[in-house]
């Protein structure tokens, strides 16, 4: 058997053409959504990741906004970059690229972001909204993953999922949103700490690899049929991104993201749709 693709380049295109028409009739009454992007440092992954998100923003109409800083920027400057998004009417959402360099606070600088224009959905007040179950924008990757499952037609409502990986921007967020009643899923969220991982892995319908260990489940660790969502992004030794899963899982799976082409373009389509919902709603008059 050959899994079928969980197409994340294709379907990500289909949502910017819905954007892209929703950011034209915000465009009419005068609203221009703009997302602002904190990039501190020079990774090559990370200056690629805010290229892309900069490129996507002008195929929808998004205007866009881009903050550079060296990597030896204090908290200080940092804070004065974020306060001037804050206070810049011409942004309505943006976000902190992350990694930051190691001598800056991730979640000091997140916790500084306006809620309002947290694009990412990772800073405090909206992963505490997610918790609490109240409206506000909703982590990229995690959503993106929900969307591109519902839209491949994959069974959530009672589906067992298993997601390998705890950490904030990914597994744990993604666990409260596929619990939520209208997704109604049911995960067990795997970790290092976990002591079998195999035996929670084949018990899943959908099993969403988040713990950036190239080729960590492999094809032995899957029931036939299931979907798999690889969220692992780590480089090799040629500069090629590799996945959490090993590519032998095609041959057992029902559904398979490809990586790239999977996730990443989901994450980047979610971005966008968080910026226009927010434009909207500033059109709606809250
Ligand atoms: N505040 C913050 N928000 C993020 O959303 C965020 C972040 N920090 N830090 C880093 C991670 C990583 N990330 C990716 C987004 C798109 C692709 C993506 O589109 N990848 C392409 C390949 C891209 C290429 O290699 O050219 C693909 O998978 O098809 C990958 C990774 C967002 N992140």
């Amino acid at each position: 058997m050959t899994a079928r693709k969980l197409d994340g380049k294709a379907t990500a295109a289909a949502i910017k053409q819905e954007l892209a028409i929703r950011v034209a009739a915000l465009r009419e009454r005068g609203i221009v959504p703009g997302l602002g992007t904190v990039l501190v440092g020079d990774d090559p992954g990370s200056q690629i990741y805010v290229n892309g998100k900069h490129r996507d923003c002008q195929e929808v109409g998004i205007a866009s906004i881009r903050v550079d800083l060296p990597a030896d920027t204090t908290a200080e400057q940092l804070r004065a970059e974020i306060d001037a998004l804050n206070a810049n009417d011409a942004c309505t959402g943006y976000i902190v690229q992350l990694p930051l360099p190691k001598h800056l606070d991730e979640h000091a600088a997140l916790a500084l972001i306006d809620p309002e224009k947290d694009a990412d959905g990772l800073a405090p007040m909206s992963l505490g909204k997610l918790v609490l179950g109240e409206p506000g924008p909703l982590p990229c990757t995690p959503r993106g993953i929900v969307e591109l499952l519902r839209r491949h037609d994959v069974e959530l409502n009672g589906a067992e999922v298993c997601v390998v990986g705890r950490g904030t921007t990914v597994g744990r967020p993604l666990g409260l949103l596929l619990t939520r009643r209208s997704e109604n899923s049911t995960v067990t969220l795997c970790h290092t700490g976990t002591r079998d991982l195999a035996a929670h892995t084949r018990a899943a319908d959908i099993v969403v690899g988040a713990a950036g260990v190239p080729g960590l489940i492999t094809a032995d660790m899957i029931k036939p049929g299931a979907a798999l969502v690889d969220v692992g992004i780590t480089r090799n030794a040629e500069g090629k991104q590799v996945g959490d899963f090993a590519p032998e899982v095609w041959d057992v799976a029902g559904w398979v993201t490809p990586n790239p082409g999977g996730v990443g373009p989901m994450t980047r389509a979610m971005l966008l749709e968080n910026v226009v919902e927010r434009a909207e709603a500033l059109a709606a008059g809250s």
